[in-house]
């Protein structure tokens, strides 16, 4: 067992792929990383540079691309995927016939698969039905992984297995990495966050200040929350690195693809442009439209989910909706503790008695 968990193969080859095999090698692993391009993965093997991705990166020389499939998976115990979310149900059926049931599968995925609203890790479930799954989510952005940044992340799964593994293969002395047994809160976590920061990004080119920043990021706490509890999760791992940690990144930093699509909106390009001129995935864009749906379908109150749809697909000016939601319904600031219904209540009472 020693020797197989120093075994990794890495499915993706953008950045945050790229870091955790280079992180895996730095700690003595034998690490295999697909890739489709293959001259990018001729230039990861010998030139150990992602010059797309990562370009000032120098990757661990022991990490070895491909874009054969079976050769990155030959023997691997850990295997870790870091493909967009579009895209990762077809890698996962590629590598179908090399994965074992005694593998560990974790999924770096940060997104919902449209058709059944599916998480990353439901669909590696649902691809092997094997035993050992689990999500890596946090407050990771991979360029300053890339740079030796002291980071933390979470790996989620019901199994103990899986959570020790990958704390031995990546955690370092500049990435640590915390458990969780609330896979479906931390991979909710990733996902979600995604939506606030693009409406951070936009309130920033807006010109808003610190204040609204706040407010933003605590209002997405709650409605996060109160959309995963609905979904099963526990409301508490929204506290950790893979709740209010990933937000507080994500809403406060232009390295952050969703932050960036969001600014870019906010500075006036359409959609089309934000999404071109960045020129990789921001996963928010299409989270927020699943995510909009399906609180709508179960009654789950998201006016900022609401809102940035509005913004985001049906030209409404950010500036208006920004106004709209100032002017809601006075809400409660933690529903754990007074509930929405109560404040209502009160509203109703107190209105009355006030004319
Ligand atoms: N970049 C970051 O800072 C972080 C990313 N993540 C998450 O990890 C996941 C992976 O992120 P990144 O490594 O940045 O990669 P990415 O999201 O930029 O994806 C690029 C990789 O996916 C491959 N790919 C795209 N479509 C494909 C297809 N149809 N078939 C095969 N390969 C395909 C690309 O060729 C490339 O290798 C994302 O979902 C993201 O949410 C999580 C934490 C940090
Ligand atoms: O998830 C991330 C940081 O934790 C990366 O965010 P982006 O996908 O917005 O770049």
């Amino acid at each position: 067992m020693a020797e197989e968990q120093m075994n990794v193969a890495v499915l993706g080859g953008g950045s945050f792929g790229t870091a955790l095999a280079s992180i895996a090698a730095d700690n003595g692993a034998r690490v295999r990383q697909w890739l489709r391009d293959p001259d990018l993965a001729e230039q990861i093997t010998r030139e150990h540079r992602n010059g797309r991705y990562l370009p000032d990166y120098a990757i661990n020389p022991a990490v070895v691309a491909s874009t054969d499939m079976a050769e990155v998976l030959e023997g691997a115990g850990l295997v870790l995927v870091a493909i967009p979310s579009q895209a990762f149900r077809d890698v996962v059926r590629q590598a179908r016939p090399w994965l074992r049931p005694d593998q560990i599968l974790v999924s770096t995925t940060k997104g919902i698969q449209e058709e059944g609203f599916k998480l990353m890790s439901q669909i590696l479930e649902e691809e092997t039905g094997f035993p050992h799954i689990g999500v890596i989510s946090g407050p990771n952005l991979a360029s300053e992984i890339a740079q030796k940044q002291l980071t933390a992340t979470v790996i989620a799964s019901d199994d103990p297995e899986t959570r020790t593994r990958v704390q031995t293969a990546l955690g370092c002395d500049y990435f640590r990495v915390y458990a969780s047994n609330d896979r479906h809160g931390v991979e909710l976590g990733g996902a979600l966050k995604n939506i606030y920061a693009i409406a951070a990004g936009m309130a920033a080119a807006l010109g808003m200040g610190e204040n609204t920043r706040s407010m933003l990021m605590t209002r997405a706490l709650a409605e996060m929350s109160r959309f995963a509890v609905c979904r099963g999760a526990n409301p508490m791992t929204f506290l950790g690195l893979a709740g209010v940690g990933d937000l507080i990144v994500t809403c406060s930093s232009a390295l952050s693809r969703n932050y960036r699509v969001g600014h870019a909106l906010g500075e006036g390009r359409t959609l089309d442009e934000a999404v071109a001129a960045l020129g990789q995935v921001a996963e928010g864009v299409n989270t927020v439209r699943l995510v909009r749906d399906r609180a709508r379908q179960e009654g789950v109150y998201m006016p900022l989910a609401e809102g940035l749809y509005q913004v985001l697909f049906k030209g409404v000016p950010a500036k208006e909706m920004a106004r709209m939601l100032m002017l809601g319904e006075q809400s409660s600031d933690v529903e754990f503790i007074l509930s929405r219904e109560d404040v209502q209540q009160a509203h109703r009472e107190t209105g009355g008695r006030h004319g």
